[in-house]
């Protein structure tokens, strides 16, 4: 049995800087990772298939999961005969701008270049990552990057600051695609990247928190009031940094002390259903 753990990523930034002919948007954003995971267990099974299994009911155990997608394309692009059973503990909530589900697609092609011992370069494993999802390459290599093209294209940053992480996922269904549809570009402010950049560079919480952006949050927040919401009562918490993440909806809220972390966290609780407080991992 071979185990991975599959974290979630957070956007500091998410920019977009135009609309390409393949439909997608051409992004630039800083992603790093934090310690809320997923769990994966990976073993080797004689019947020539994929199997997946989850006790989440929001995830769906066939085709349409991320994870035996990526199984999939690793057993047919390397020609590997035996079958694969994979169990998921999901812990990342489904379909909340944390990549979730390409965290688990990336844990899966880890996971199966070890459990079949194909020793596959890490470009190999980025180039099925990319077949799969925009951010899937990313939640491969991990860590704090620099993201650019439709989220392939990745360049290593120094880890954030250690802080302490509270995320907050309102009850509401949001489509990527469509969040990306209603982008008006003449419109956008966009976020300073270069500025937390240095800011990681230089280790300056400050800084970092006090340019975090993200061009997709308005247009969720224009849909689903709740985000907004959330965002003013970490605000009124004394959050140093708040930013919704991805297309959403999930709002994380970044701060240096333990307890000014369970005050934004208690405050938040009667409020959301989904409340989580973790550390960066970067
Ligand atoms: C917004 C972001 C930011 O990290 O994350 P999430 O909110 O999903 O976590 C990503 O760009 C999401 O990446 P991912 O969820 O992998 O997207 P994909 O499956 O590749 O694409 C879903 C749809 O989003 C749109 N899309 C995605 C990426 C991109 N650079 N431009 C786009 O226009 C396309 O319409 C595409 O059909
Ligand atoms: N392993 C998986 N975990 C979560 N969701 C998955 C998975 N595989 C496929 N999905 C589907 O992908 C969609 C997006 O989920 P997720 O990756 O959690 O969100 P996001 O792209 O917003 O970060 C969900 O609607 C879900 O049904």
């Amino acid at each position: 049995m071979i185990y991975e753990k599959a974290p979630a990523k957070i956007n500091l930034t998410l920019d977009v800087l135009h609309k390409r002919e393949d439909g997608y948007h051409e992004v630039e954003m800083v992603m790093t990772t934090i310690d809320l995971a997923d769990r994966l267990a990976f073993e080797m099974i004689h019947d020539d298939r994929v199997e997946i299994a989850s006790e989440n009911r929001f995830v769906p155990n066939d085709k349409r999961n991320l994870a035996f997608q990526a199984a999939t394309i690793m057993k047919e692009k390397y020609h590997i005969k035996k079958g694969v059973r994979i169990h998921l503990n999901k812990n990342i909530p489904v379909a909340a701008g944390l990549a979730g589900g390409s965290s688990d697609a990336a844990a899966t092609i880890r996971g199966i270049n070890r459990l079949f011992e194909l020793k596959l370069s890490q470009n190999e494993l980025l180039e099925v990552a990319a077949q799969i999802g925009s951010d899937v390459p990313f939640c491969v290599i991990g860590g704090t990057a620099l993201a650019k093209g439709r989220g392939e294209q990745l360049k290593p940053l120094p880890s954030p600051p250690s802080c302490w992480i509270v995320l907050a996922k309102p009850d509401v269904g949001i489509s990527t695609k469509d969040v990306y549809g209603q982008v008006k570009l003449d419109h956008i402010k966009h976020p300073n990247t270069s500025s937390v950049i240095e800011a990681l560079e230089n280790q300056d919480f400050l800084k970092m928190c006090a340019n975090l952006s993200n061009v997709l949050e308005p247009i969720t927040t224009n849909m689903h009031s709740k985000v907004e919401q959330i965002k003013s009562k970490m605000i009124n918490a004394n959050a140093t940094g708040v930013l919704m993440s991805g297309s959403g909806p999930t709002v994380f809220s970044l701060v240096l002390k333990q307890a000014k972390a369970e005050r934004i966290y208690n405050s938040l609780r009667g409020f959301c259903s989904e409340v989580y407080m973790v550390r960066m991992l970067g």
